[in-house]
């Protein structure tokens, strides 16, 4: 059962670092009872900051998990030809069941040419397009979901249940890897869809008739409050590092948290929302992966 949102109620504060942990914690509980090992591997190309963290925080996750973790770094003038060797050796690797590279890639290589070489049941990001067109027609417990959507939906779940029949969501951005997805999983729901990007005339308009907004475009504080029908589930996609105040580098979302917060019935912070559950649930599809390995019938 589901309480009938109202503007006047505190909003929550969906805390994606506790439900991520709580996610881990389960993964965890799975591999030891069912004496798994999966392996993830983590591809890095060149040494971006931002990136390296990134990698960082997912082999410390996929270690909490019990996994076996690798790491690969090469350097920013990697050929295609060598990341495509490397690939080649990770999808017959049995010890591997998830393969993750890092993106961006540098200029030189095509990230889509090295992600289709990914094989479809090791492609933990759920970018190849056997896992993307699985998606897409509804055969979605086949498929390897990508993670930021997936933790976004779970996120949803948590305050509206799994059917969302009746409900009307907008996907804000038109992404390959959040804005596309999200809108499918969404639709796999039962929700009514739209998704507005930076063409939509009048995108306020259309947002304030949502009761689910999902916001995936990467333009700080773009949805102000005129955007928010009340009792709205607000769920902020975007990671903008912009200057603070004082000065200092600061983590902002797409979303205008201190207008949105009294409107919204549930809202997602930023930094401490959708971040944390997509490494959740990369470590979520890697188990998923290894498991499918190890029971080719589930
Ligand atoms: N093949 C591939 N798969 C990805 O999933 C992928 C990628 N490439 N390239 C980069 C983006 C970005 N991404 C994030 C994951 C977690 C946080 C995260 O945990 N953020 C924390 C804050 C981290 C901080 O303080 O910088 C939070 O929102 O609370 C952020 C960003 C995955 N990506
Ligand atoms: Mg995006």
């Amino acid at each position: 059962m589901t309480i009938a949102p109202s503007s006047s109620d505190k909003p929550r504060i969906l805390d994606g670092k506790r439900t991520a942990s709580a996610l881990v914690d389960e993964v965890r509980e799975t591999v030891e009872r069912e004496g798994l090992t999966p392996g993830l591997a983590v591809v890095l190309v060149g040494d971006d900051p931002a990136s390296q963290v990134y990698v960082r925080n997912k082999g410390r996750r996929a270690e909490a998990c019990g996994f076996l973790s690798r790491q690969y770094d090469l350097p920013a003038t990697t050929t295609q030809a060598d990341l495509l060797a490397l690939i080649e050796s990770l999808n017959s690797d049995p010890d591997i069941h998830g393969i993750l590279v890092q993106l961006p890639l540098p200029a030189q290589i095509d990230a889509d040419r090295v992600i289709q070489a990914i094989a479809p049941d090791k492609d933990v990001d759920g970018f190849h397009y056997l896992n993307v067109g699985r998606l897409a027609t509804g055969t979605i417990d086949a498929a390897l979901l990508p993670c930021t959507p997936k933790g976004a939906l779970h996120l949803i779940e948590q305050v509206l249940g799994a059917d969302l029949s009746g409900k009307r969501a907008v996907v804000i951005g038109r992404s390959n890897i959040v804005g596309k997805p999200m809108a499918s999983l969404l639709l796999a729901r039962n929700a009514t869809v739209t998704v507005i990007h930076s063409r939509t005339p009048s995108p306020a308009e259309i947002c304030r008739q949502a009761d689910i907004v999902v916001a995936a475009v990467g333009v700080p504080g773009l949805v102000t409050g005129d955007w928010i029908k009340p009792g709205a589930v607000v769920i902020d996609v975007g990671i903008n590092r912009v200057e603070g105040e004082d000065g200092k580098g600061k983590l902002v979302g797409d979303v205008d948290f201190d207008a949105v917060a009294p409107l919204a019935s549930a809202i997602t912070p930023v930094p401490g929302g959708v971040g944390p559950m997509t490494i959740a649930m990369l470590m979520h599809n890697t188990l998923q992966a290894a498991r499918r390995r190890s029971a080719p019938s589930s």
